[in-house]
């Protein structure tokens, strides 16, 4: 369990992270998500000591991170894959690791198999890939058999053999009942990985709740209707509380009616559909609606032009 109270840090005049309270608990994956510069990444630093909170506390099962006598044991953290040693090999890197916690070199075994680093176990860190990299720094986090996991983008980089086994590997780890913080930008990775979603926006939690219920919340589901009388459709179906929107000229997407009601009243004025679709709405789509007001780094109209907001 994760608790943070009234965290807040600042570098300066910039504020990171601004008075957030929140709770990770055990037996779930949380996604912590937000655009760049949220807060994310200072939060999690904060949470195992590599920062020091301006106001405000977090603790991990009960105790500041400092505060455990065998932090490994309690913690295990990816937060910079590539925060390691180049000149070391992959093992020789988990042994020193687990030197300072007299974990047996058994476990340094185990974690590079259980991570697919095997065949490049005894090569040069230095020269590993991006995603291989990513898997040494999973592999540190699960050294001590940690009850509680925060993973800064373990997904980035990784090929899609690699996002799906980041995805079983910590959906298995929280069904253990461990604690599992994880980050990412990818939301639909974090749409079928998360159970649960913390969304930071310039420093504060702008959402705390399950990934259902940011969906819902959030963004509207909206119905896919082909009809070959799609403009008188459109008239039949408007409303104030219902918008309907010309794809292609036979298609017309509608929200704030279902398809069962879209369904009737094409049939009560003998309107032919030739498709009818429910379409739920996205984690990415609510996501970008929660954020809309909290990005701070805005692509312009030119890729290329970056506008600071606010
Ligand atoms: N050491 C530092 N000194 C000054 N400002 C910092 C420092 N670390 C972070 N910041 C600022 O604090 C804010 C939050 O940064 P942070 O890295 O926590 O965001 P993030 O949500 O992890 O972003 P990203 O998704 O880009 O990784 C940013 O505006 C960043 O520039």
């Amino acid at each position: 369990m994760i608790e943070a109270q009234n965290l807040t840090k600042t570098y300066g005049a910039k504020t990171a992270v601004n008075d957030i309270t929140f709770t990770v608990r055990p037996g779930i994956v949380t996604g912590f998500l937000g655009p760049n510069g949220a807060g994310k990444s200072t939060t999690m630093r904060m949470i195992v000591g590599l920062d020091r909170p301006t106001h405000g506390s977090v603790t991990v099962n009960g105790r500041h991170y400092a505060d455990h006598s065998s932090p490994l044991h309690e913690v295990g953290a990816l937060l910079d894959a590539k925060a390691v040693h180049t000149g070391r090999s992959a093992e020789n890197h988990l042994l020193a690791l687990a030197a300072t916690h007299s974990i047996p070199k058994r476990r340094v075994h185990e974690v590079i198999e259980l991570t697919g680093l095997q065949s490049v176990a005894r090569k040069r860190v230095g020269g590993f890939s991006l995603g291989m990299g990513q898997r040494l720094g999973i592999a540190a986090a699960l050294l001590g058999d940690p009850q509680t996991l925060i993973l800064d983008e373990p997904i980035n980089g990784l090929d899609p053999e690699g996002v799906r086994w980041v995805r079983s590997l910590v959906r298995s780890l929280a069904a253990e009942g461990r604690t599992v913080l994880l980050s990412s930008h990818l939301m639909s990775e974090m749409a079928v990985t998360a159970d649960h979603l913390i969304v930071l926006g310039k420093g504060r939690v702008i959402a705390d709740a399950a990934v259902a219920d940011v969906i819902g919340g959030a963004a509207r589901a909206s119905v896919r209707v082909r009809s070959p009388q799609a403009s008188v459709l459109a008239s039949t179906l408007a409303s104030p509380d219902v918008t309907v929107t010309h794809v292609e000229h036979d298609l017309l997407t509608v929200t704030g009616l279902d398809a069962g009601a879209v369904g009737d009243l094409a049939a009560r004025s003998g309107i032919a559909l030739h498709e009818l679709t429910p379409m739920n709405a996205s984690l990415e789509e609510a996501y970008l609606q929660l954020t809309n007001d909290d990005v701070e780094y805005r692509t312009g109209s030119s890729a290329r032009d970056l506008e600071v907001t606010r």
